[in-house]
Parts: C-alpha cells; structure tokens; sequence
C-alpha cells in the first residue's frame, strides 16, 4: 500500500458551481485535499467560503460540477458519479456528525446509535451489541438504556458520534460538533474524534469556526472564496 491516502479522502480538482449565467456561483474552485485513514484535519473558512458545499459534495448529497472524489480506495466521482447507490454510499461509507446531535427522541440512546447497523442490513441483536461497544468505547454505555432527553449536551454528542461510526465508515464529516459545547466538553469531543480516528482508521474532516480546538490539528485547510490552501497546524494537544 504505497499510497495510503487512496484509502481516505482524496479530492482532485473539485469545482461546484451553483445556477448558471449571470447569477452563477463558483462556490468550489479545483479544491484538492488528501486526508489519511486515521488522520484528523480541520476546515476552517469564512461564511460563504465554501466548507458546506465541500462536505456536501463530499457526502453525495449534492453533486459536484467537475474533479475526482475517492473515498475509502473508491473512486466515488470522476466528472460524474461513479457509483449507481448514493444512499448506500451516504450509509456505509460516510458517517456524518453536525452540530445538533439530532438523535431520535422516542428511541433510547442503544437504539440511536444501533438503528444505522439495523438499516445497513444487520440484525438487531448484533447492532445493539455493537451500539454498545462504542458507546463503551465513548465512555458513555452507563447511559445506553436512558432517553436522549435525558443526556447532558457532551453525552448527547458523544452518542452521535458512536451512530455516525457504528457502520465503521471509512470517512466521518463532522460539521461544527463542538459549537454548542464548553471547552472541557469540547476538547473531550476532539480526543474522541482522534483516538476513534486512529482505532478504526477512518479520516476525518471537521468544519469548524471554534477557536478552541483548532490548535488540536495537524494539518487544517483553509478555504476561502472556493479555494483551498493547506497549513501544517500545531496539533498541540494530540500529536
Ligand atoms: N443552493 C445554493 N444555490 C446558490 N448558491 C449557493 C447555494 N448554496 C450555497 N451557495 C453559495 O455558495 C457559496 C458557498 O456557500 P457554502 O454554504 O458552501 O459556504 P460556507 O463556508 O459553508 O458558509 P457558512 O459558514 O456560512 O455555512 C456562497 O456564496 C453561497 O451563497
């Protein structure tokens, strides 16, 4: 394996360009960006720069204009889709965690995480059982029987972080997870974000304007105007 990053991300020359003629918006620009398994890097621009439009394309819920996309040692895209099952890619290869945990309130927090293994065609007594590694890997099993109602801010965010693995995804995109949370809390969700990152080799984005963990990355991309350019970070906290 000569190449490790073919078996994360890599983004070639991607472009989305929204609407057409006079109102047309460039809203990427040939961004080109490698994320290794295991490896955890951050996205950080201005509002409008283009970080959603990227994980959308990224998590097949747009379509891109034109470039590359492979995830997981699959060429996803090349100047079109390149697989014919969106969803199945969207459930199996790509865990995703937002801001809002948006777990579902009227089932407990195993069945929250072990519902995607369920969907992806696993019986239910293997998903719990999975559900509940996880969340004992998340430091949060204690709470597997509770309501999602019931959970403080940072263990609601740790159970959507063990739905958005159960599947073992090759790729996480995690879309500002540490906004709602204090820096204690915060941080705790980065090291989780890391370790989970390095125990399943899965490469992982996450798009953030939270100043407080932005020194915990290695490696981070700017983006600006639908333009990416690389940095090494500090990576202070995690390195
Ligand atoms: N559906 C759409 N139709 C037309 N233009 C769009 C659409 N979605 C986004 N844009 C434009 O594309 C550009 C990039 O938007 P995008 O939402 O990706 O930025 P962002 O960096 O995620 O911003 P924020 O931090 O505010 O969420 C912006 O100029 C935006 O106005």
């Amino acid at each position: 394996m000569a190449d490790d990053s073919a078996r994360g991300i890599r983004i070639e020359g991607l472009s989305k360009r929204y609407g057409s003629g006079d109102t047309a918006v460039d809203a990427l620009r040939k961004v080109d960006m490698t994320v290794a398994p295991g490896e955890v890097v951050g996205l950080i621009g201005p509002s409008g720069s283009g970080k959603s439009t990227l994980l959308k394309c990224l998590g097949a819920v747009i379509d891109p204009s034109a470039g590359r996309m492979t995830l997981g040692g699959e060429r996803i895209y090349d100047d079109g889709w390149h697989i014919p099952d969106l969803r199945a890619l969207r459930r199996d290869k790509i865990g995703f965690v937002f801001q809002a945990p948006y777990l579902i309130p009227f089932l407990d927090v195993t069945d929250n995480v072990a519902l995607p293994r369920m969907l992806a065609g696993h019986g239910n007594t293997q998903a719990r059982q999975q559900a509940v590694e996880l969340l004992t890997a998340l430091d949060v099993a204690h709470r597997a029987g509770a309501m999602p109602s019931q959970l403080s801010g940072g263990e609601q965010q740790r159970v959507a972080i063990a739905r958005g693995l159960v599947n073992r995804p090759p790729v996480i995109l995690a879309d500002e997870p540490t906004a709602p949370l204090d820096s204690v809390r915060a941080m705790a969700v980065i090291r989780i974000l890391n370790d989970m990152a390095r125990q399943f080799q899965t490469a992982v984005i996450v798009v953030t304007h939270d100043e407080k963990i932005i020194p915990t990355f290695k490696r981070i991309y700017h983006i600006r105007d639908g333009v990416t350019y690389e940095e090494a970070g500090e990576g202070r906290s995690f390195g």
